[in-house]
């Protein structure tokens, strides 16, 4: 392990260095204390020969019994002390990693799975918390338990005891041999099971598609099919974890075996005492425990460094976009909602063609600016530009006079309420998705937020009304119920600038017309930037940018425009025509 290592597990446990050196110490007096014990219990038969008096063995059953408990006590403390380290530093860890994924920008999770991200802030954080748990209980438990016992051994009789602790080597090699093993059927037991799951989910998300294909019998044989691989790797484990006790224990009595033949011989020559014989035999046994549980620990340690690795590399990924080191504030109730934008040219990460081309515009407070272009034209790119959900060049926008990448991240982010094409709900009641954004908003704020929605006659039909459930773990919406619920959500903040990205898609026409139409003259003070595919919503706006090609090939009013020859024209030409067909 190099040094950086050490000194990243040093830096998880630094705040709880008190428990860990309690613990420690605690350990070294337990095997102090498992070290005495069969001194006591030699001297007690060496005694006992001699003469037997019940005084006698009162005494010693007694003191054994006061240490013994002893012992066992402080090593229950012990525990309890080194495993809650452990816990606290995968609380902490857990803590930490969390905080950093919300730091971190949209872009980030496009080139980082969710699931290996789950997996790294769940069984990652996991075997950091064994390798400071266990593993350090375990290596510091084997460190004294040898430092201890072999030298009293030794002092007993040389001979005997090297040759009883002569099999120890292989115990140790073939735990760790068979932890490996263990370690790799526990993965295949966790491929399979996911890979179970997986497909139940499947299933029962697509439970429809099944049933209008008539795959029923399919789906159970490709069921039946990972059941029985999950099946063969579990036998696999407990082949595997069945073998391996009885070898030890097998291991162990020929240990005593060869202690008791060599043993037998040394009394009888009265080299040994019967005392000694038995302290033997007791510190033999002694050594098991700690030198099997090394062998798991040299794999936990192993796993540990590695998951330390992973964990590490999501806590350093620096998120590009951050706050400025001379942040501008600007608090969103000074806002005018003036938008400029100048030259703004932008290339995706990995891609050669930029998305957007020389962009420049300027957006006044209280405007209605609708995009519009055909599919992949840049439309999204330009509205994800302006909150700086992407990382974009300094010296390009600027809201109200100020660059935008000079501006505190959260100010931009309160000046701008922004509903996404895709709209996600949280799993909780319909109130609290709206009032996301305030939490402590009250019923009437909730309402008028909906109203202006337009889904508030819809919520008033569900179940327990605004306290409905919604998402995975409640009633389903329907995409056009979803949409509005994230429009009220963005409504109910009240941000000078509002930003909607195709975010009425699954509205109808009428419906989303009436909306950008209120939201275009109700509220003066906003500035509201909508994409759309609906022309006919797009018409309501005080001005219409069209885009090709990540360029803005045309701008002005509805009218403007309708009179103009160029895409524009064609496209309101071609949706009427629909329209009429329809
Ligand atoms: N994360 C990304 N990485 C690489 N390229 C991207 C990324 N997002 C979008 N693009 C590309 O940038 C271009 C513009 O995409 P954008 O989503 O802005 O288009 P759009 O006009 O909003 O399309 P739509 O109407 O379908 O929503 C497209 O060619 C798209 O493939």
């Amino acid at each position: 392990m190099n040094q950086s290592k050490i000194q990243r597990l040093w830096n998880y446990v630094r705040p709880y260095w008190r428990s860990v050196v309690f613990g420690v110490i605690a350990l070294l007096v337990v095997n102090l204390i498992g070290v005495y014990i069969p001194l006591l219990i030699r001297d007690s038969i060496d005694t006992l020969s001699g003469s037997l008096t019940f005084a006698q063995i009162s005494k010693y059953v007694f003191l054994i019994f006061i240490y013994a408990s002893i012992m066992w006590v402080i090593r229950m403390v012990s525990r309890i002390i080194l495993f809650g380290v452990g816990r606290q530093v995968e609380y902490d860890l857990k803590q930490r990693l969390f905080q950093h994924i919300l730091r971190l920008e949209p872009a980030y999770f496009a080139t980082n799975s969710i699931g290996d991200l789950m997996s790294r802030a769940t069984s990652d954080v996991d075997n950091i918390r064994r390798l400071l748990g266990f593993a350090v209980l375990s290596i510091a438990n084997a460190l004294f338990t040898y430092a201890l016992t072999l030298p009293v051994m030794l002092a007993i009789n040389i001979r005997l005891s090297l040759a009883a602790l002569a099999v120890y080597p292989f115990m140790l090699v073939l735990v760790q041999l068979f932890s490996d093993k263990l370690r790799e059927d526990q993965r295949e037991v966790q491929e399979n099971l996911s890979d179970l799951s997986q497909l139940i989910q499947e299933d029962m998300s697509g439970i429809s598609l099944i049933k209008i294909y008539a795959q029923e019998a399919n789906e159970t044989v490709g069921f039946q099919q990972k059941n029985a691989k999950l099946l063969k790797a579990n036998l696999s484990l407990a082949r595997t974890r069945n073998l391996l006790f009885p070898i030890i224990e097998g291991l162990v009595y020929i240990s005593l075996l060869i202690l008791l033949w060599l043993g037998s011989g040394a009394i009888a020559q009265g080299i040994l005492t019967v005392g000694d014989f038995l302290a033997l035999i007791l510190y033999v046994e002694r050594l098991v425990f700690p030198t099997a549980l090394l062998g798991f620990t040299i794999t936990t340690y192993q796993r540990g460094e590695v998951s330390i690795d992973r964990v590490e590399s999501v806590l350093l990924a620096q998120p590009a976009i951050r706050n400025p080191d001379e942040a501008i504030t600007l608090p969103p109730e000074l806002v005018q909602g003036k938008i400029e934008i100048k030259d703004l040219t932008f290339t995706y990460p990995g891609t050669k063609k930029p998305a957007l081309k020389d962009i420049s515009c300027t957006i006044e407070p209280g405007e209605t600016i609708a995009i519009v272009g055909s599919i992949g034209c840049g439309k999204s790119t330009l509205a994800n530009a302006i909150p700086r959900l992407l990382d974009i060049e300094p010296g390009h926008i600027f809201l109200d006079g100020h660059d935008v990448t000079q501006l505190r991240l959260n100010d931009l982010r309160e000046a701008i309420a922004y509903v996404p094409q895709d709209s996600f709900l949280f799993s909780t009641q319909i109130r609290n998705n709206i009032r996301y954004g305030q939490p402590l908003a009250e019923q009437p704020e909730v309402e008028d937020a909906a109203q202006q929605a337009q889904i508030h006659p819809e919520i008033l039909n569900f179940p327990s009304q605004y306290d409905t459930l919604v998402g995975e773990r409640g009633i389903t919406l329907s995409g056009g119920q979803r949409q509005r619920a994230s429009l009220a959500r963005a409504l109910m903040i009240d941000a000078p600038v509002l930003i909607l990205d195709d975010a009425l898609s699954s509205v109808d026409n009428k419906t989303a017309t009436d909306i950008l139409d209120f939201l275009s003259q109700g509220t003066a003070r906003q500035t509201v930037i909508f994409i759309s595919h609906q022309l006919s919503a797009a018409a309501t706006a005080d001005r219409i940018f069209v885009m090709d090609q990540g360029q803005i090939v045309q701008k002005g009013s509805h009218q403007e425009l309708v009179e103009q020859v160029g895409p524009y024209k064609h496209l309101w030409q071609q949706q009427q025509l629909e329209k009429v067909l329809e």
